[in-house]
């Protein structure tokens, strides 16, 4: 079987066109599995952003991630625009920058009008070097050190705050004369089907605070000169397809907003989170971003008119929906391993140091071969990667033309939770990243060398004696 990618990407094997539920509804860049700017050129290689992978691949070396610009732009487009179209108050799409924290991304996304959420310091750290304004920035985090609190302060940006520990130390770091403007974390108590580790929603979850805590956490907050508390937030979880689960959590957010008032509390910002889930494969079947997008605003609407509330700032932080599908990892395949009847491993030179998602939360991806787009997929085989752990497979099972060492693997969606989640186990220098546009291609991080991977090294002068005596 041969089928035809939107954009004219051709694969055999894979089916890239995503069934559309209505014409009405624009298919989003998180329904896709290749970038949108994705081409088979003329030698049947692989272009993205008007860039042959495997020219990317020789320039930069492998593993390579590839981010396209245009898909990321167009995803953050959608969401921005949807607001603005179908909200008739404030609204505000924040990236959850722990999908992917580097300089480039937070900057694309500033540019796009989007606000930046950190979960660290050196998330923090890394947006206001970007240039985003500290007003756009949310801070997250359940157990956020003093350091970062009075980072965060100093900075001037909101602070989401997740527990009593946490409101009490911005209460003797912040003060009346500069009082820190934060969000309120609760737990919705709202489950949703989603990998174990990654729902956030549930009473069971370290994160937020528990809703039976609601009185006396507005009564605290409202007695606090120093806090100047102005919304409430809530984060269900990750990689969700079905749509009830964020139209119960608006609906239960304008109730918080109800309940705050009664205690003199004009909360005035209402974040509901990320979550919206991406195609990994051509089964995963996740909402646009408008179809995420347009019931959270009628839902929110609807209720502030039942409870004759004013409207609040809207506020959504989506991360792996506006990321995940911009981004391919190319690869250099070498060893392969033939098991008779059992199995073939292919092997790359990257694995779950630059991908930890399988790995972790057994996660699918698919694959082509750049240099080979339209080749009969005459093979399956398991793509393992280069780590001394059997464990460390990218995609087990994937159907491919007939490989040799040298052809270039490019793994699909990987924008999301890799680069971010990335290691250096075994050593090995993390890889480098392109951002592609319009035949263009910039580095926007730079391989690492093994100087780079030693840089935090000491050697105490004592073992450094032995080591000299001993050569
Ligand atoms: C507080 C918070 N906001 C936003 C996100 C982004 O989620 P996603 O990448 O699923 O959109 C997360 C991650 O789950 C999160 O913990
Ligand atoms: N790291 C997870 C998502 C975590 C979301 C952050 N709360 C993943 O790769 O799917």
């Amino acid at each position: 079987m041969v089928s035809t990618h939107p954009t004219g990407v051709k694969h055999a094997g894979i089916q890239y066109l995503p069934q559309r539920r209505s014409p009405d509804i624009k298919l989003s860049p998180n329904q896709e599995l290749l970038p949108l700017s994705a081409r088979v050129n003329s030698h049947d290689f692989l272009e993205i952003g008007g860039c042959d992978v495997t020219t990317l691949v020789r320039q930069f070396g492998s593993p390579l991630y590839i981010l396209d610009e245009e898909t990321l732009r167009t995803a953050c487009q959608q969401y921005r625009d949807t607001f603005k179209r179908y909200y008739q108050g404030e609204s505000q799409v924040v990236y959850a920058s722990k999908a992917w924290n580097c300089l480039a991304v937070c900057a694309i996304a500033n540019s796009e009008g989007l606000g930046i959420d950190v979960a660290s310091g050196g998330e923090l750290y890394t947006a206001l070097t970007a240039g985003v304004s500290p007003d756009k920035i949310y801070f997250h985090g359940n157990n956020k050190s003093r350091a970062e609190l009075l980072y965060a302060i100093d900075s001037g940006i909101n602070v989401v705050a997740d527990n009593w520990y946490e409101l009490q130390t911005l209460v003797e770091l912040a003060s009346e004369e500069q009082p820190v403007r934060i969000l309120l974390r609760l737990t919705p108590g709202i489950d949703c089907h989603t990998h174990e580790y990654i729902r956030t929603g549930r009473l069971d979850s370290k994160f937020g605070f528990d809703p039976n805590d609601l009185d006396k956490v507005f009564t605290f907050v409202s007695q606090q000169p120093a806090l100047n508390c102005v919304g409430v937030h809530a984060h269900i979880g990750s990689q969700i397809f079905e749509r009830q689960p964020h139209r119960d959590l608006a609906a239960l957010m304008v109730q918080w907003l109800t309940k705050a008032a009664s205690y003199g509390l004009t909360l005035t910002e209402l974040d509901v989170g990320g979550g919206l889930g991406v195609n990994y494969t051509e089964s995963d079947d996740p909402p646009s971003i408008e179809e995420w997008v347009i019931p959270i605003c009628e839902v929110i609407q609807e209720a502030c008119a039942a409870e004759n509330l004013p409207l609040p700032k809207l506020l959504c932080e989506p991360g792996r929906s506006l990321i995940a599908n911009s981004t391919v990892t190319a690869y250099t395949i070498g060893s392969a391993k033939v098991i008779p009847d059992i199995r073939t491993y292919v092997a790359v030179d990257g694995g779950l140091s630059d991908n930890p998602r399988p790995i972790t939360y057994q996660s699918v991806y698919r694959a082509v071969v750049a240099n080979k787009m339209s080749a009969h997929l005459t093979q399956t085989v398991t793509i393992a990667g280069k780590h001394c752990e059997s464990g460390d497979v990218l995609i087990k099972d994937a159907q491919l033309p007939k490989t040799q060492p040298g052809d270039i693997l490019v793994v699909m969606g990987t924008g999301a939770y890799n680069y971010s989640m990335a290691s250096n186990y075994n050593r090995l220098p993390r890889p480098a990243a392109v951002v592609v546009a319009n035949g263009e291609a910039n580095l926007i991080l730079q391989r690492e060398t093994y100087q780079d991977l030693i840089r935090q090294d000491r050697l105490p002068a004592r073992l450094k004696k032995d080591v000299d005596t001993k050569r």
